[in-house]
């Protein structure tokens, strides 16, 4: 069984520090929404999915040792930690949409009785604290319905009885609550006994794929070859590869997709060697609120993530370097689908498929 990202037991949170793995394996306590902040702004805990659910939880955490004089004065509090928390990261929408769904989840508590007695707010403190537990448990069953999702779609598209995967950066438990998106499908299809192999990508400058997935996959005892992103295509065009899945950190209304860099150049080589290619996402990951891919802010980090690697300056000092954590990936090119717990929808069916 793969590394838990996120620990979280009787109340006390604790994540996996992923910047030390693969060679340290130390959880880190949080306490607090600054602490939250902290390790997801520094990509201890990454992925779009585990963002969300690390953030919500150091403030479930923080709201623990807390008392509020009113539901107004909850509410505020909440909003306040919760846009701080959001403001991370700006490309993976999950913990945006979280933020949004529990203040409105508190504000139908706050139209009733903005004032309320002691114990009244003590109640919706509580109940509070039990809507952010529930996506923890909420984030695990979606990720195993993609992954049945995905595996009966691949295999059905394909007609074959076992299938050979390319993904890209880690979509796995520790990129979610556990099991995985794209990851994930890999899992079913193994379960199964249908996947005769996985290929992954180091995915540079962060390494998630030769340092995370790889942990995933030795763990595991998947059948995984790791291999350097630009021998994607080489890989392609040898015929080995059956499809490419990758994950999502923002996908919107028309099927645009962000996610981590180097998505869109396999996207672009699959489409080239007529491969499909699949997005795989939660729902949580669906921003329905953007209509194309031109909206999407793509973060930019500190290039010393790709000038350094784990501490050894590899380029001269005075090296100019471009570092964006994502790119988009056009709908048009994400042809095998887009893989969610309700489904595998076409990004041309999404937006009817999520709003029916
Ligand atoms: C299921 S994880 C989704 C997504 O998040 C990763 O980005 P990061 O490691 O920078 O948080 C990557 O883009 C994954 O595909």
């Amino acid at each position: 069984m793969a590394l838990e990202a996120i620990r979280y037991r009787e109340g006390q949170l604790s994540i996996l520090d992923q910047l030390l793995l693969p060679s340290q394996t130390i959880y880190i306590p949080i306490l607090n929404t600054q602490h939250g902040y902290e390790v997801i702004k520094s990509m201890q805990v990454r992925g779009a999915p585990a963002i969300a659910i690390v953030g919500c939880l150091s403030l479930a955490v923080e709201l623990k040792s807390l008392t509020f004089p009113s539901i107004d004065a909850l509410v505020d509090f909440c909003r306040t930690k919760l846009e701080y928390l959001v403001s991370s990261r700006p490309t993976a929408v999950n913990i945006r949409k979280a933020a949004d769904h529990l203040l409105a989840f508190l504000q139908s508590f706050q139209l009733g009785q903005p004032e309320g007695t002691a114990q009244a707010v003590e109640s919706v403190k509580l109940k509070l604290i039990e809507e952010i537990e529930k996506m923890l448990e909420n984030d695990v069953a979606d990720n195993v319905a993609i992954g049945d999702h995905g595996a009966a779609d691949i295999l059905a598209r394909t007609g074959k009885t076992r299938i050979t995967v390319l993904t890209h950066c880690n979509t796995g438990s520790l990129a979610t609550a556990g099991y995985g998106t794209a990851l994930g499908v890999v899992r079913s299809l193994q379960k199964q006994n249908q996947l005769e192999h996985v290929y992954f990508n180091e995915t540079r400058p962060y390494c998630q794929g030769s340092r995370l997935t790889a942990y995933e996959i030795v763990t595991d005892k998947l059948p995984g070859t790791l291999i350097c992103d630009s021998a994607s295509g080489w890989l392609m065009q040898s015929g080995k590869v059956d499809c490419v899945i990758t994950g999502a950190d923002r996908v919107v209304a028309n099927g645009d997709t962000a996610n981590k860099i180097g998505t869109y150049m396999l996207a672009v080589l699959a489409y080239h060697h007529n491969i499909p290619f699949y997005i795989a996402a939660p729902v949580t990951t669906c921003d329905l609120t953007i209509s194309s891919g031109k909206d999407i802010v793509i973060e930019e980090r500190d290039p010393r993530e790709v000038t350094n690697l784990q501490g050894q300056e590899l380029s001269p000092k005075g090296t100019v370097c471009w570092n964006p954590a994502f790119d988009i990936t056009p709908a048009h090119l994400i042809t095998g689908g887009i893989i969610t717990e309700r489904g595998v929808f076409k990004p041309s069916q999404l937006k009817a498929k999520l709003t029916a």
